[in-house]
Formats: C-alpha cells, sequence, structure tokens
C-alpha cells in the first residue's frame, strides 16, 4: 500500500499578508507596505483578521463606494461609544448628519472664525515656551493647539480646552479598549454623559453662537451630542500628529527647509509632502456589505477592508521617488490622509490651515529651528502615526 503524505494546511495565497505583523506596521511600514503593494495590493493579514489595501487606485474605489464598503457595521468602536454619527453612518443617514456640520468648515468660513483665533493660541503657547531654548513640541505645542482649537470649533458654553482633553482622552481609552477586544471601563460612558450635558446647554442657550445651535435645528440632540463627539475624536490626535509630522520633516531636510525660509509659498507644499509620506490616520476601516472583487482579491461579505493611507501616500504609479520629502512636489495633494469619498475629513481645510499657521509661527519666532541631536526620534503608531516626542533646539534671544 503506498502511504501519502498528509496535505497540511494549503499555503495562503497572500504569503506576504501572512507575513506582516501589526507590530512592523506600528514601527517602520513602509518597506512592508511598498511590497504589498507590488506584489499584493489587496492582501488577506491574519493579524488583522482582514484585508489591507495598499495601492492608491483600489483605495479610492473603496472609499467611494460606501455602498459595497461601508463604516456602518456594529464592529465600529467609536459608535459603541458615542452612538450613531456621520463617521459611522452611510447613504442618507450620513448626508443628513454631515450636512448639518458643513458649513462652518468651508475655506472662507474656517478661515475666517478660525485664523484669528489659531494665531492668538500659536504666539501664546510659544510665548510660553521661547525663553527654555529647548522644548519637546509634540506634548508642549501640537497637542495643546489642536485641543484649543478644537474646543473653539465646538463652542460649548462654560467648557474649557482642559476638559474637552479630559473628556477626549477618557473616550478615546474606551474606544482602545474596545478595538482591542477589552471590556471598556465607565469614564468614556461618564465623560460622553457630560459631553451630552455640555452640549444641552449650549444649544438651550440663547446667546450661544455654535456650530452646536445650527445643527441642533435639523438633528435631534442625541445626534448633534454623538457628531460634537466626533469632532472632538477627529479634531485632536489627528492634528497633532499633523503639526509634529510635518515640523519632523522640514527638520529632518535641511535643505527643504532653507527652501522654504526662502520662500514661504512652499510651506503648503511641505505640509503636503509630510501628510503623503506620513498621515497622521494612517488607516481607515471599511466592512464589506456583499461578496465583491477588488482588484486582485474576492473579499467576502462582511469581511473587514483596511485602507492604508500610508501605502497609498507612496503609490510610485502617481508619485515618482515616494520616498523622497520634496517639498516642490507638483502632485502631493493627491495624497489620500484625509481620505477620499463621502468621508472625507470634513475639517480638512482647518487642519491645514491650523498647521500652516502654526509652522510659519514657529519658523519665524524661533531662530535656528533645530531637532535636538541628542533625542532622535521617528513616526510610530498603526493608526495614529506621529513621533512619541519631538525635541528641538533653537537659539535664545541674546
Ligand atoms: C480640527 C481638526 C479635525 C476635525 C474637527 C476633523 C473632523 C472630522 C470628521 C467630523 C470626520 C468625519 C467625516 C465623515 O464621516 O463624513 C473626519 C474624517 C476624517 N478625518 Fe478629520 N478632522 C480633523 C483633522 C484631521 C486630520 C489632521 C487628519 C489627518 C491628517 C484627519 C483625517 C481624517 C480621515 C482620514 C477621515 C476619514 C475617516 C473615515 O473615512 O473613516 N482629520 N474628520
Amino acid at each position: 500500500m503506498i502511504d501519502f503524505p498528509s496535505p497540511g494546511p494549503s499555503p495562503s495565497p497572500y504569503p506576504l499578508g501572512a507575513a506582516t505583523t501589526l507590530a512592523e506596521l506600528a514601527e517602520d511600514p513602509h518597506p512592508r507596505l511598498a511590497s504589498l503593494r507590488a506584489h499584493e495590493p489587496v492582501s488577506w493579514l491574519p493579524e488583522l483578521d482582514g484585508w489591507l489595501v495598499t495601492r492608491r487606485d483600489l483605495a479610492m474605489d473603496v472609499m467611494r463606494d460606501a455602498a459595497t464598503f461601508t463604516v456602518d457595521d456594529p464592529r465600529f468602536s467609536t459608535a459603541q461609544v458615542v452612538g450613531p454619527s456621520m463617521l459611522s453612518l452611510d447613504g442618507a443617514e450620513h448626508a443628513r448628519h454631515r450636512d448639518a456640520f458643513a458649513a462652518p468648515f468651508r475655506p472662507r468660513e474656517t478661515h475666517d472664525h478660525f485664523a484669528s483665533c489659531i494665531e492668538q493660541e500659536t504666539d501664546r503657547l510659544i510665548t510660553a515656551l521661547e525663553p527654555a531654548g529647548a522644548a519637546e513640541l509634540r506634548t508642549a505645542f501640537a497637542g495643546p493647539l489642536a485641543v484649543a482649537v478644537v474646543t473653539e470649533a465646538l463652542g460649548l458654553v462654560g467648557t474649557t480646552a482642559a476638559t474637552v482633553l479630559s473628556w477626549y482622552d477618557s473616550i478615546v481609552r474606551s474606544v482602545s479598549d474596545i478595538t482591542a477586544g477589552l471590556e471598556a471601563g465607565p469614564a468614556g460612558a461618564v465623560a460622553y454623559a457630560q459631553l451630552r450635558a455640555a452640549v444641552e446647554a449650549t444649544v438651550s442657550d440663547p446667546d450661544a453662537a455654535s456650530l452646536l445651535g445650527s445643527a441642533a435645528g435639523r438633528l435631534g440632540l442625541p445626534e448633534v451630542a454623538s457628531n460634537a463627539a466626533v469632532l472632538m475624536f477627529g479634531g485632536i490626535e489627528t492634528t497633532e500628529a499633523m503639526i509634529t509630522n510635518a515640523l519632523l520633516h522640514l527638520l529632518r531636510h535641511p535643505g527643504q527647509l532653507a527652501l522654504v525660509r526662502a520662500d514661504a509659498g512652499l510651506l503648503d507644499g511641505a505640509i503636503e509632502e509630510s501628510l503623503r509620506l506620513e498621515p497622521g490616520a494612517a488607516v481607515v476601516d471599511r466592512y464589506a456589505t456583499r461578496d465583491t472583487v477588488l482588484g486582485p482579491a474576492t473579499i467576502r461579505r462582511g469581511d473587514l477592508v483596511t485602507v492604508s493611507l500610508t501605502g497609498a501616500g507612496r503609490d510610485p504609479a502617481v508619485f515618482p521617488d515616494p520616498d523622497r520629502f520634496d517639498v516642490r512636489r507638483a502632485n502631493a495633494r493627491l495624497h489620500l490622509a484625509f481620505a477620499h469619498g463621502p468621508h472625507h475629513c470634513l475639517a480638512a481645510h482647518l487642519a491645514r490651515l491650523e498647521t500652516r499657521i502654526a509652522l510659519r509661527s514657529l519658523l519665524e519666532r524661533l531662530p535656528a529651528l533645530r531637532l535636538d541631536p541628542d533625542r532622535p526620534t521617528a513616526p510610530y503608531g498603526l493608526v495614529f502615526r506621529k513621533p512619541p516626542a519631538l525635541h528641538v533646539l533653537w537659539d535664545r534671544a541674546a
């Protein structure tokens, strides 16, 4: 009798995906994303228990087709803490929630409402730092600025930036626990209840000129509160990352920094290049509503489909020499750092304005701003990517 060897598990059709770890994607994802993009642009990652899309054209296909790739799924962790909002709805319901908040974030309205507040807050923070000649700019500058601007945007009556930050921390902890498969503690629910009460107080205050008041004319109170939480959730860590990453890129490339110092018009190019190379939000998640084909992959209904915005930003088919930081790159703005399609970041203009004012003021006011050579750093993180700390030095006024 012939003894046939037992077949054993069949090899994965996605060997690169099978070998990809979440730890390496958090640490330095770029080499792995480059080989995935080249060989398995839609790959199954067992560690993710989902698909990872790394090619820019396919990333856009996913994000623009909300009927096939939805955010509206019970696994979506933010909605488990704050309830349904524009971030977790699709179709007509999504439009109803989003439209109620859209007007204040249009380019002209953003500039008129926020520019002077951002300038004031930036100046205040830099004035406090200036005498020391050294600082850790992520926690002493970018973070507080992001919180102050979100606080201004929400316009909650009687609520300080410190309170908004404490709610944010508690809600983020609950969302992270749920994402990690743990039971969320009570702090997130308590913070959300307080935020909701502040939203109610603001909406019923005839003197409060807040975007929440105008939204309340179109949405119910619980819906206004959910979206207020999403504005807070969407606007703090991402903007902190956007500012810190842009600073890091410029300070790491003195030649490019010199170009920006010589021509302030290139600052926007530097910001877009930084978003392309290291988007503050590295991925967005979608869930397949039906069996479908995406590029070379067959996706099953219910599958998690994670879009790598970082992978898309370095797609060589669109961005030649994609790893290079080039403030004069003509098409840098084609990055997908603010997503694409119906969920394109509501406040992208605000985030850009904030980062532009922040960087311009730092470069103008802190002479010879440079990285601290004794404390090197690099972006880190699976979802939100930024340097854990950004230690810098500058020349103090004599
Ligand atoms: C003041 C700052 C910000 C606020 C208030 C804000 C707010 C929002 C809101 C409300 C949404 C949901 C839109 C929708 O679902 O229809 C959103 C989406 C998004 N935002 Fe922002 N955002 C800010 C800054 C940023 C920054 C700095 C980044 C990245 C660098 C970013 C990346 C994104 C992405 C990727 C999405 C899409 C999420 C998805 O498709 O699942 N945002 N943002």
